[in-house]
């Protein structure tokens, strides 16, 4: 391929950094504390979200909202051809940027990711610096959720961060390091709260190692070459790919036709996501009603944007295993309701009646 912009030519090499961790375990809290001490580093954030809107995007400090790509393909799939396209984005701007991080979603195996780093075009032009694996100290268990996905974050870390300490006692803590050093032999671990780790000891620090990969990218590139040649390739200019539609459902287990080297029985781990939003306000009591009283046991994690009928406040929604909180901050944008509800087995339809039930 032929590189002629001077952007993508100065930012050549450029580091990466990948962020995977299972739903809810502290990724957009680490990159926020990222993109809030990154003190003289331009970085860019790319953020593949899990679910037909983007919460995550609009939960980051980054004042500078040029410097966030989204990609929204169905994660591990078809999420190389949306990823090579927003990293090409990136390289292809006029400013400045140092870095690049990306957050992926929660039931992402991070494998092709690394993969397409590692084995397609990006190779030459990016310097893939480490993947770093959040855990929720509180709720992860050796069973992993029964979850592929997660067994896969926390083997492919060069880095594991033990996150919500707060919340664990130092013997769980003890116990899930023990686990983690038994996965992956010399685990490089550390301990935070609300992500808050020394940026040198996560950024820039060199520890992907490619040649760990080197059969699994020589397959990839075989893949890709075979590809190209069947005319399935992707130059980087102007092609655009079939999004979904504004489905409200995203169902898990979709099926792509796709080259890719990951295990195609992964895919969600039978997660599916389901969003909401609405031009009307919630009624809170209501919405208090479904949380406490409707809601499935099925959902894992939620989070969104609320908006009530008795508050001029934006009300972020977290919820994440067993606890949630809603916090308010001023609007910046008209107010509106937007939600995702991720967890195994929904009932789509039942969820966003319930929804529509609690508007005022
Ligand atoms: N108590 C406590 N809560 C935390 C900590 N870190 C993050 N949280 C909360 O956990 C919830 C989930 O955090 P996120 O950073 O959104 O998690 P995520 O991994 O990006 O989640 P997904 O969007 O599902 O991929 C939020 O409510 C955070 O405020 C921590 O160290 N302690």
């Amino acid at each position: 391929m032929t590189v002629s912009t001077a952007p993508l030519t100065t930012k050549r090499g450029m580091p990466v950094t990948i962020i995977t961790g299972f739903l809810g375990s502290g990724k957009t809290t680490l990159l926020n504390h990222i993109l809030s001490n990154n003190k003289d580093l331009k970085v860019a954030v790319l953020v593949n979200e899990f679910g037909d809107i983007n919460i995550d995007s609009q939960l980051l400090v980054t004042m500078d909202e040029d410097m966030v790509e989204l990609s929204n393909g169905c994660i591990c799939c078809t999420i190389n051809d949306d990823l090579v396209d927003a990293v090409y984005r990136v390289m292809e701007r006029d400013d400045r940027v140092d870095y690049m991080v990306i957050e992926t979603t929660g039931v992402a195996d991070p494998l092709p990711i690394i993969l397409t780093f590692l084995g397609t075009e990006l190779r030459d032009l990016t310097r893939l610096d480490s993947i770093i694996a959040m855990v929720d100290a509180e709720t992860f268990t050796p069973d992993h959720f029964e979850s592929e996905a997660a067994l896969k974050q926390i083997t492919y870390a060069d880095v594991t961060i033990i996150n919500k300490v707060d919340l664990a006692s130092s013997d769980q803590v003890k116990t899930l390091e023990e686990y983690l050093s038994s996965v992956k032999a010399g685990a490089r671990i550390l301990h935070s709260q609300q992500g808050q780790v020394p940026l040198q000891l996560v950024l820039d620090v060199g520890y992907n190692n490619p040649e760990a990969y080197a059969a699994l990218v020589q397959e990839e590139i075989e893949q890709t070459a075979h590809e190209h040649h069947h005319g399935h390739g992707h130059g980087h200019h102007g092609h655009g790919h079939e999004h979904h539609g504004h489905e409200h459902h995203h169902h898990g287990h979709e099926h792509h036709e796709h080259h890719h080297h990951h295990s195609a029985h992964l895919e969600n781990d039978g997660f599916v996501s389901i969003a909401f939003e609405s031009d009307r306000p919630f009624h809170v009591k209501k919405f208090e009603h479904f949380l406490q009283n409707k809601l499935s046991k099925n959902v894992f994690r939620a989070k969104g944007i609320l908006w009530f009928e008795e508050s001029d406040l934006r009300n972020i929604f977290q919820l994440s295993g067993p606890r949630f909180s809603i916090d308010g901050e001023e609007w910046s944008t008209p107010p509106r309701n937007q939600l995702v509800f991720i967890g195994r087995h929904l009932n789509g339809d039942d969820i966003q009646q319930q929804l529509t039930a609690c508007l005022a």
